[in-house]
């Protein structure tokens, strides 16, 4: 193992009784990294997370962080891990600056009330009680307890959840300035678009196993096709070369093309001089990268293809499907998802802090 690697995931297996929550994943984390975990609900990612944060020992496989087991290791590792769970579980009735001033107790050197609640933008609601904070303003004073030991290794388990355009972005900006500064980030969200903008590399996982690995470049370069648009009269779409493979539907009174391809430049070069034979405008033309999400929604249809007499990859998923892992529920959840509601979870927080020995 590398010394700049700081996680190492090898053939991690856990089970809950009969189910398979997570089946044969692999990965590593290199330091000073934003490593992004992505997923369909109920892919296994906060099961994952769970056993390199110390909470859940694998079945089997191995996992390590700093070259350490996470659960007996964890007295050792606790001083140098931050963990922002999807919900930590604060208690209601204290105010920003007393919950803020009860957690530094735990640390050896952790930050100044005064620098912490400045770097998640709650200086002004230092006296306010928890209970009236908002679920955005709650992810901030989250945000900012995981960070008051400063860290070496950042788990952030959805960490933008309910906060508004402008909290994400300083939250982000934020992240990105201590990644700048050597902090290794692991991240979990529902909002790809955030998975675009931060991460380093990428872990796609659906129904427990590992789909996508790489950077974000590899990974949409494997499966994220571009796409090219433009609305064309009607009797014109019906002209256009076979071999663009487009797809043409009606709309506005004409016809809306696509074509999804994996080398634009070339569909588009071929596009234009079509049209310019043809002495055919296009306005609206638009082209546009493939996405994580247009790899997301391919994640089911390979296991139909999977699932069909020699068809697709081999060993996917660890069970049949189930209700809660469609991506169609991941999709809505990006929106306004409020965490676990698991009580064992929610407390962890303290726990893990009160064995940092301090
Ligand atoms: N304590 C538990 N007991 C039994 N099954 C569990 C438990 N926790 C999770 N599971 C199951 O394990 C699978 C993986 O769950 P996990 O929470 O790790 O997924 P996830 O990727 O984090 O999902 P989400 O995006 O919805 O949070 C799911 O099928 C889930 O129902």
């Amino acid at each position: 193992m590398s010394t700049d690697t700081v996680i190492q995931v090898d053939d991690l297996r856990v089970d809950y009784g009969a189910t398979t929550a997570v089946d044969g994943v692999s990965f590593s984390v290199r330091r000073g990294e934003v490593f992004a975990l992505l997923g369909t609900n109920g892919a296994g990612k906060t099961t994952t997370l769970d056993v390199l944060e110390g909470y859940r020992e694998a079945t089997a496989g191995s996992a390590t962080v700093f070259g350490l087991d996470p659960v007996s290791g964890r007295d050792r590792l606790a001083p140098r891990l931050g963990i922002m769970l999807q919900d930590a579980g604060f208690f209601e009735t204290l105010t920003v600056r007393q919950t803020v001033t009860a957690w530094r107790r735990f640390y050896h050197r952790p930050r100044s009330l005064e620098e912490t609640l400045g770097l998640v933008g709650l200086g002004h609601r230092a006296d306010t009680r928890v209970a009236s904070l908002s679920g955005g303003e709650r992810r901030r004073l989250d945000l900012g307890l995981a960070l008051l030991g400063h860290p070496e290794l950042l788990f952030l388990d959805e960490p933008t959840t309910g906060m508004d355009p402008e909290g994400r972005h300083q939250s982000l900006e934020l992240v990105s300035q201590l990644v700048r500064e050597g902090l290794t980030v692991v991240l979990t969200t529902h909002y790809l678009e955030e998975a675009e903008q931060l991460a380093d590399r990428v872990a796609i996982m659906h129904r427990g196993t590992l789909r996508r690995l790489g950077t974000l470049e590899q990974v949409l370069a494997e499966s994220g096709d571009s796409r090219i648009t433009v609305g064309l009269p009607t009797e014109a779409a019906a002209l256009l070369p076979t071999d663009l493979h487009a797809t043409v539907a009606p709309r506005h009174g004409g016809s809306h093309v696509e074509i999804r391809t994996g080398d634009p430049e070339s569909a588009l070069r071929r596009l234009l001089a079509w049209g310019e034979a043809h002495g055919i405008p296009m306005p609206d033309l638009e082209v546009r990268r493939g996405s994580l999400e247009d790899v997301f929604l391919a994640l089911p249809d390979e296991d139909d293809a999977a699932r069909m007499p020699g068809g697709g990859r081999a060993g996917h998923g660890s069970g049949g499907a189930r209700p809660d892992d469609r991506v169609g529920d991941t999709l809505s959840s990006r929106r306004g998802r409020r965490p676990s509601g698991d009580p064992e979870r929610d407390v962890r927080v303290a726990a893990s802090l009160t064995s940092t020995g301090a």
